[in-house]
């Protein structure tokens, strides 16, 4: 781009402040060669290297029609969690036998629309999903192939509300063996289940291989005892996403081949010495994928400091649009985006603007002196915000720009005011008493 303001922050080489002008704040900013770069690394240090290997992009972590067709186009597979997110995909016209069904408590009618559209992967997370799901497919003449979610009892090191490996939790099928062998000899005898393998996932924003490592040698062992007793033969081991990304320059992250090179070699270690086929792995990241893809553009307001306290600057979005910082203490960088050659003089908090003395989005920012009219760009919020996004304080959701190359286009209209009214259409009927 020419012209380019100097003080201006740019992403994915496109100037903030401008997009901020064009499009108004609070606005997502997605990068989609930022998106397909991360597919590409996945592809030439995972997928190519391990052949028969298969990546899944983690939908829950930003999930629109037009995410759906980047991702189809990378050659990725699809996790989606809810009937909302598969009907997401099926608009979308992503391929069906590309999609893994996940979730803790899929209602029937979900399944049921699992069946209907094929869906590539139902990944069965408790014993009595069997029988719903065989009950569905048998009414649809159709045959389903399932991975069951077991619980791995590894700890991943993460806030406690993204951990899911450990022992105590909601997610996958108890090991225990009593429990675990009943729900394999139940989708073996499934006659419209063909039980493909297992699934694990340990937790979100994870930065230490060694709980891969460990999670793979407890599920292979798993095999092998399945192999003895009930003569399995584990086909896929799918070993869930949970990678974790830079939030700030506090971060280390690595490359997704440090979380694969290590899961590959334990798999085919543990292989060789339970003398067990080598099963197909599959890797679902999202946030790896999407976090660093994004940035979250808002207009400050009102700055007030507290003698001796601290300064507060407050945006014009916050909570709903980013309820990370509330939900899990969680940490973000931001710059001011029209004065990135200004000194950063002064420490403020970043508020947002909900009635809620927690709606904080950073606690400790530098900065240079700010004043109503700047824009501040968070980084690093591609993955988890606008999927997690609300309309506390009836604050319309923010519009989503995608940017490609040295072009930026609408992807997902500002919400309006009219549309937080859209399921009142009864509100007259109630008060004039005719409903
Ligand atoms: C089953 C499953 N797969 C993949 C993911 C993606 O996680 P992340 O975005 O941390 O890679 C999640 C979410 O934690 C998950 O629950
Ligand atoms: N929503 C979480 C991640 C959830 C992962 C789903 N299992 C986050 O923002 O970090």
């Amino acid at each position: 781009m020419n012209n380019q303001a100097s003080n201006h922050f740019h992403f994915a080489g496109q100037d903030v402040v401008k997009l901020a002008g064009a499009y108004g704040t609070p606005l997502y900013v997605v990068s989609e060669d930022l998106i397909r770069q991360r597919c590409r690394q996945v592809k030439t240090d995972f997928l190519d290297q391990y052949p028969g290997s298969r990546a899944a992009y983690a939908s829950k972590a930003f999930l629109s029609m037009a995410m759906c067709r980047i991702i189809e186009s990378e050659g990725f597979y699809l996790d989606v969690v809810s009937g909302g997110e598969l009907y997401t995909a099926v608009q979308a016209g992503f391929p069906m036998e590309r999609v893994i069904f996940h979730g803790n408590n899929k209602s029937l009618e979900e399944l049921e629309m699992a069946v209907s559209h094929r869906v590539g992967r139902v990944v069965v997370d408790h014993p009595e999903e069997i029988d719903m799901l065989e009950a569905a497919a048998a009414a649809a003449g159709a045959t389903m192939t399932i991975q069951l979610r077991v619980v791995p009892e590894v700890e991943g090191k993460t806030h406690r509300h993204i951990m899911t490996g450990q022992k105590d939790t909601k997610f996958g099928i108890p090991l225990a063996p009593e429990i675990i062998e009943a729900a394999v000899k139940k989708a073996v005898e499934s006659p419209h289940l063909d039980l493909a393998g297992f699934h694990f996932h340990i937790g979100s924003n994870l930065f230490e291989q060694e709980v891969y490592v460990a999670a793979v040698e407890r599920v292979m062992t798993l095999c092998r005892q399945l192999q003895e007793n009930l003569g399995l033969t584990v086909r896929e081991l799918n070993t869930g996403g949970g990678y974790g990304i830079q939030y700030t320059t506090e971060d280390s992250p690595h490359p997704a081949s440090y979380y694969t090179d290590a899961i590959m070699a334990t798999v085919s270690a543990c292989a060789d010495r339970l003398n067990l086929p080598v099963p197909q792995v599959t890797i679902e990241p999202g946030r790896w994928i999407v976090g660093e893809a994004g940035i979250t553009l808002y207009t400050v307001g009102a700055v007030k400091t507290i003698p001796g306290v601290r300064t507060y600057v407050s945006v014009d979005g916050g909570l709903p649009d980013n309820i990370r910082p509330a939900l899990y203490g969680a940490v973000y960088g931001a710059v001011v985006a029209n004065k990135i050659d200004r000194p950063c003089s002064e420490t403020v908090t970043v508020a947002g603007k909900c009635c809620e003395t927690g709606d904080i989005l950073i606690w400790d920012l530098k900065t240079p002196p700010l004043e109503r009219g700047d824009v501040l760009a968070v980084l690093s919020t591609g993955a988890y915000n606008e999927s997690m996004a609300n309309n506390y304080n009836r604050l319309p959701r923010p519009a989503v720009v995608l940017l490609t190359g040295d072009q930026a286009r609408l992807m997902v209209d500002r919400e309006t005011r009219e549309d937080l009214l859209m399921r009142e259409r009864r509100a007259e009927e109630i008060a004039n008493g005719s409903l």
